[in-house]
């Protein structure tokens, strides 16, 4: 069937062809106050401006097109397809965009002290599911000749199932410079953010691989925000040290360990698991009561640990809730 246009349509028509016609300058979103954003040009140049209303709240991370406005600000028109995307509640409870574009989590852990491997685990089938690459860094590994050997032996086991499962793992210390390098060389040109608990050497790390240059110019631009609002509040993107990768500091989910929107993540971060189930007696074996589940014989010939058991059926548990 032919279309017919009124003239009003084509008029319609011809103002978008012209506006889309238009050369935008590409960008991406640094950090933002309220609705006025920084942006960081191709050149690597800091600016501020405001979004068309039309394209919904941007985030930090997000990839954009750009010109000059009439006032010399810059009036971003276009907002490129995201890859993900992290919500997270604020402190009210209510979902708030925080970043996108997150190409790899860099869980951060310590060797002295160790921790619960089931918040690291939960925090691998959180990286899945953004999708993002998971990367650990085994912080303070100076400190690992004083770990007790009984922990130490704890830690090893946990490691080696998720090196098994091809998660990267590298040793780190930001006291005597171990891996720091091969974490620079890891980072490369991705877009990383850093998760841990408190005191696990995020903020050390950070320091190490972190340009000073983009901190300094982004803190002078936001402290110079019209909309007055504080930085620390919303997530900024910071340049590397000599590097084109970026990391993201986003301030309330440096500890997050959450429930998966998408069951197939907690599949993915537990293979061991999901190739015993298909020995069990039914195809849906949840692995509670059922006859003949080969993942509880597992777990009872202590070929698999029942600690990391445990928490894949908790997650399941969260994910049916
Ligand atoms: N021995 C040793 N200590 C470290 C290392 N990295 C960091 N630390 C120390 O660990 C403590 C916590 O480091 P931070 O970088 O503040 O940790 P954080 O994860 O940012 O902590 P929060 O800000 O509470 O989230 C500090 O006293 C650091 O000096 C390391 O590689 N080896
Ligand atoms: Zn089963």
């Amino acid at each position: 069937m032919k279309s017919r246009l009124t003239d009003r349509q084509k008029h319609h028509i011809a103002t978008r062809q012209a506006t889309s016609s238009r050369e935008l300058e590409p960008g991406t979103v640094v950090t933002h106050h309220g609705t006025e954003l920084i942006i960081e040009t191709r050149d690597g140049v800091l600016r501020r401006g405001k979004a068309r209303r039309t394209l919904g709240a941007l985030t930090t991370g997000d990839r954009v097109g750009w010109h000059t406005g009439e006032d010399e600000r810059i009036v971003i028109e276009q907002l490129h397809p995201r890859s993900n995307t992290l919500i997270r509640p604020d402190t009210h409870g209510k979902p708030r965009l925080m970043a996108a574009n997150i190409d790899q989590v860099l869980i951060v852990v310590s060797s002295k002290p160790w921790m619960n491997p089931s918040i690291i685990e939960r925090t691998i089938v959180a990286t899945l599911d953004l999708p993002a690459t998971p990367l650990i860094l085994l912080n303070k590994i100076d400190l690992l000749d004083e770990t007790d050997p009984a922990i130490r032996q704890e830690m090893t086991e946990a490691l080696d199932i998720w090196r098994q499962q091809g998660i990267e793992i590298l040793p780190v210390s930001t006291k005597t410079g171990v891996g720091i390098p091969e974490l620079k060389a890891a980072l490369a040109d991705n877009v990383s953010m850093m998760i841990g608990l408190s005191g696990v050497g995020k903020t050390s790390l950070a320091r190490c691989i972190t340009a000073q240059a983009s901190k300094a110019a982004i803190q002078a631009l936001s402290e110079h925000s019209q909309e007055g609002q504080h930085t620390t509040r919303n997530s900024t993107l910071y340049r590397l040290d000599d590097l084109p990768g970026g990391l993201i500091d986003a301030p309330g989910v440096r500890d997050f360990a959450v429930a998966a929107q998408n069951p197939q993540a907690i599949d993915r971060a537990f293979p061991d698991i999901v190739e015993l189930a298909a020995g069990c007696r039914f195809h849906n074996c949840t692995h509670d009561q059922e006859p003949d589940c080969a993942v509880r014989s597992a777990v009872a010939e202590q070929q698999l640990d029942a600690r990391r058991f445990e928490n894949y059926q908790s997650l399941k548990r969260e994910r049916v809730r």
